[in-house]
């Protein structure tokens, strides 16, 4: 597995060297002694996936505060996303930019996304489904989000949006000033 850290520190674009032969292909999504050795979160505790009908479909832009901030491995396992995660750490050089990428079931490309960093995507295709791996349980009332087009991030969704959720709809959106650990619960 290639590890490419990107401009936000501690993001990492995961590309898993696919072997390839006559039948398709064969690739780890996750390899604990590769991640222990890159200094990564190695132990899961579980995955999920998220099947989204409509391409055009905008789920996001979420984190988890306080000590149930996640950290998670994302990988399109069906059609294509475009991917986002966003700096959401005051402390940070790059709080409040962002990374994109296209990532599709073919690809096997993978997405680490550390503790601090909002996540999202836009699907590109109909049937698009995203696999997660997270560290840590759900917990709902630590679930927090910020607006998918909030002005202070400028994130260039690819496409008009076809279907987000009423919760994502009315997140906040983050004022210069505002912390986002403050920030209500989704859905609060
Ligand atoms: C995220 C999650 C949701 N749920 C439940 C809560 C709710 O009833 C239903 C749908 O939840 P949501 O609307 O929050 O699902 P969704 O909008 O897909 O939330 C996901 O969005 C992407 C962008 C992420 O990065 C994920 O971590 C997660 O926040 O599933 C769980 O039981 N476990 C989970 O880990």
């Amino acid at each position: 597995m290639l590890f490419r850290e990107l401009v936000l520190p501690g993001v990492f674009l995961i590309e898993p060297e696919p072997h390839r032969d006559a039948r398709g292909a064969f690739a780890r999504v996750f390899c604990a002694e590769s991640f222990a050795k890159q200094g990564l979160v190695s132990q899961f505790s579980q995955c999920s996936v998220s099947a989204n009908t409509q391409g055009g479909t905008v789920r996001g832009m979420h984190y988890s505060a306080g000590p149930d901030a996640e950290t998670k491995l994302v990988r399109c396992v069906s059609g294509s996303i475009f991917d986002v995660v966003l700096d959401l750490r005051p402390q940070s050089a790059t709080f409040r930019q962002s990374v994109a990428f296209i990532l599709t079931a073919d690809d096997h490309r993978l997405l680490y996304i550390p503790a601090g960093f909002a996540h999202g995507f836009q699907t590109l295709t109909d049937d698009a489904s995203v696999l997660y791996l997270i560290d840590r349980p759900f917990v709902a009332e630590a679930a927090r989000g910020v607006r998918w087009n909030d002005p202070a991030f400028a994130i260039n969704w690819p496409r008009p949006v076809s279907v987000i959720s009423e919760r994502d709809l009315n997140l906040p959106l983050l004022g210069d000033d505002t912390k986002y650990a403050m920030l209500p619960a989704r859905g609060a």
